[in-house]
Formats: C-alpha cells, structure tokens, sequence
C-alpha cells in the first residue's frame, strides 16, 4: 500500500497538499486541471521534489527521503525521455543499469522485455529508427526491466492517435495483469481513466484528493473538474 500521510508540497508559490492511501495493484488515474499539481504530485512520489512537511510510505517503509532510484516506483513521462544517441537496447539498458554496464544477464532481460512490448530484434535500433508509438513501446520496456512495484505514467499517449494510444492502453494493462504493479496514470483523457483506471485521484485547489470511484467521479463531477471538463 501506498499512504502519503499529511503531505504538504511546495513549488514557488505553489502548495499541494495530499493525504491518502492506494491499496497494493489498484490502476489510480489522476486528473485535474492544467496547472493543478498533477506532476507535482508523481515528482514527489517518485522523489525529484521534496516534501515540505508529511511522510510517504510503501508497504510501511518510509521512503519520504529515499533517493529516487531507491524508491519502488518507476515512471514514464510524456516524451518518453529516449536518449537519441543510445540504441534502444541501452535506452532499455538503462532501467536496470545507468551506467550501462551490462552482464549477459542483464541483456537477456533486455530482449525479453523488448519482445514483450512487441520490439523483438529491434535492439539495435536508435530511437530515431523507430515510429511514435513504438518510442512508447521502448519507454514502456525500460519500466518493465525497473521491477518496480508502483508504476507512474505522466500523459503517456498524448502525442499518440486514438487507434496507437488504444493499442498502448492495452498493452499496459496486460503489463499489469502479469507483474500486479500499481498503476498511478495522469491524463487529460477521461476516457482512459474510465477504460483503466476504477479510481481516481483528483488535483485541483492543491489538494490531491483521496482515490475516488472513476465512474461517479466523471459521471457527477464536482464544479472544478465540471469546468475542466467542459460539460
Ligand atoms: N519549478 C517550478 N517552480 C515554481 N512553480 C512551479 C514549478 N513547476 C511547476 N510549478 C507550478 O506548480 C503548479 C502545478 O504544476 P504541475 O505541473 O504540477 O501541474 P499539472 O497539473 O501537472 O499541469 P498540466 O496538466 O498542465 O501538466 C503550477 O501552478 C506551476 O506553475
């Protein structure tokens, strides 16, 4: 479980503020106007930002001070973040090792993380030599060889078509049936938080609000989300 306790986040005159529990392998959607906190709140999760005051525990370990690669969480933000100058195996490599030191080992988990995300034999590609939605794909791998058990994504499949974005929503939540990760997944799109996503955290008036039911939530939204929602 992760519990946020009494959380209080500052960011120039910016305040956030978060007190909530997310069971174990529950799929959490966070939605919320623009400028709301949103990646505020997972750069706090995942340790970029620190807290002002408050503690963030998983599985009763307090990680509220623990550097980010010792944190069980790992993230994927809208750009993807590949290095254009890596292959897409060392992109991938990067998960586990970052200094890219790989044993034999660490490059068969590689592979098989690049066939799961449907990039078999694509290894040794630049990112460049890839389309759109298979970038997504090699992000995805690069979560996948972490084996993290919380996994963030920020806008994701933005940039991506409905059919490509689809296809990826898809994908992650097989990805999620096979390891049991939690899933914490901002999106403008309140059609993904309803496909994936059974609850949702929603960041608005810098308060990150407790997990509530999607479908309620979307379907009877309170007069902030009413007007980010344009209904
Ligand atoms: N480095 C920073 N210094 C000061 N203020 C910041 C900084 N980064 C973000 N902010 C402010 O913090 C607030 C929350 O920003 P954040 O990016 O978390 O919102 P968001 O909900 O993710 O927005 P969007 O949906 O537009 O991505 C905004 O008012 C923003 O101006």
């Amino acid at each position: 479980m992760l519990r946020l306790e009494g959380v209080h986040i500052r960011q120039g005159d910016f305040d956030l503020r978060a007190d909530f529990t997310v069971p174990a392998g529950a799929r959490v959607a966070i939605i919320g106007p623009s400028g709301g906190g949103k990646s505020t709140l997972l750069g706090a999760l995942a340790g970029f930002l620190p807290l002002t005051s408050g503690r963030i525990l998983w599985a009763d370990t307090d990680i509220t001070d623990a550097p980010p690669a010792a944190r069980p969480i790992a993230m994927l933000f809208q750009d993807n973040n590949l290095f254009p100058h890596l292959t897409v195996a060392q992109n991938v490599g990067l998960g586990i090792r970052p200094a890219l030191r790989l044993t034999a080992d660490h490059r068969a988990t590689v592979d098989t993380a690049l066939s799961r995300v449907g990039l078999p034999g694509m290894g040794a590609r630049l990112p460049a030599q890839l389309s759109g939605g298979q970038q997504g794909r090699a992000a995805l791998a690069r979560v996948l060889v972490q084996r993290k058990p919380l996994i963030a994504l920020d806008e994701p499949f933005a940039a991506l078509g409905p059919a490509l974005k689809s296809e990826m929503l898809d994908l992650v939540a097989d990805l999620l049936d096979e390891t049991g990760a939690t899933l914490l997944m901002v999106s403008h799109a309140p059609g993904d938080a309803r496909r994936l996503c059974p609850r949702t955290i929603l960041v608005d008036e810098g308060r990150a609000a407790p997990p509530a039911d999607t479908t309620a939530l979307l379907d009877n939204p309170p007069p902030g989300l009413r007007a980010y929602l344009g209904v």
